[in-house]
């Protein structure tokens, strides 16, 4: 889908807060920069950390930087740190105030971070309630398309929609959105179950060029593993959605029956 322009926001969605959420496992090197970059995106009033049972100093250096720090005391898996993120958000945002627009980041994206700011208009304005950074090429990239491939016809078989970046974690949502799809598919499966989720009840999803940067993989053995979990929860996230509709398919014609 190509992001529909951005119009004049009204005064309401002008006031619109934004709260960044940042899972990191072992991100110290990078989270300071990238903290600091998201707390200069318009509309954000809170950047939140979510440390998802770090080994190094990821949660002191966030703190310092100047975000709101949560831990897992185990890693979890970076689904369960999106919820455990949206989840304080939700117990810091005002009783009498809209709750806040949730835009997720890596941790790894430094001072890159501040250009995912054109996520927030399409959702501001009404015309998305997702949106997914299209990142550019990166430097070292050593993907063969297998694990997105799966991801995209997965999403492209049950919702209609084919995203050109199925894995973009980079995504604004309303907290509606973000509600809809929960509990979410876990691990690396968490962007594949949200765009299959959202769509088909149909949420619209859109997706933003941001000129982002982030660790890619490579083509070492380290990278191999990854990908390999990757493939895996992108799998379990898929056949979960296929079982569920199914299920839900077959009790349509069960009640069908029942009713004639
Ligand atoms: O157990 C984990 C592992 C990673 N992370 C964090 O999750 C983010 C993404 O992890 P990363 O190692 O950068 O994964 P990539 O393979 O480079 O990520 C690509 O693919 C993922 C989906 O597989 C998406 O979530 C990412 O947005 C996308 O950049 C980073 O902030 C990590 O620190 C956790 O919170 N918990
Ligand atoms: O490197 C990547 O882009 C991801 O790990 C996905 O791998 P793939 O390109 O093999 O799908």
């Amino acid at each position: 889908m190509v992001p529909v322009a951005a119009s004049r926001p009204d005064p309401a969605a002008r006031r619109q807060r934004v709260a960044v959420v940042i899972p990191a496992k072992d991100e110290a090197a990078r989270i300071a920069t990238t903290v600091r970059a998201a707390k200069a995106i318009p509309n954000v009033d809170l950047v939140l950390v979510v440390d998802d049972g770090s080994t190094d100093a990821t949660q002191h250096v966030a703190r310092d930087a100047g975000a709101v720090v949560v831990r897992h005391s185990v890693n979890r898996g970076k689904a369960s740190a999106m919820e455990t993120g949206a989840a304080v958000v939700a117990m810091r945002d005002a009783e009498d105030a809209a709750p806040r627009l949730l835009l997720f980041l890596d941790g790894d994206l430094g001072e890159s971070a501040v250009n995912a700011a054109p996520l927030i208009p399409p959702v501001l304005d009404g015309a998305a309630d997702m949106s997914i950074a299209l990142l550019p090429r990166q430097a070292g990239a050593g993907g063969h398309g297998i694990v997105v491939g799966l991801a995209r016809r997965s999403i492209a078989s049950m919702t209609g929609w084919s995203p050109t970046q199925p894995l973009s974690g980079i995504r604004c949502l309303t907290r509606e959105a973000f509600d809809a799809a929960t509990p979410l598919a876990h691990g690396w499966g968490v962007e594949t179950g949200l765009s299959i989720d959202l769509v088909a009840q149909g949420y619209v999803a859109v997706e933003v060029p941001c000129d982002l940067r982030h660790r890619a993989s490579g083509t070492d053995l380290a990278s191999q593993m990854h990908r390999a979990g990757q493939y895996r929860d992108v799998l379990l996230a898929v056949n979960a959605r296929k079982v569920r509709s199914l299920a839900r398919g077959v009790r349509r014609r069960l009640r069908g029956s029942a009713d004639t």
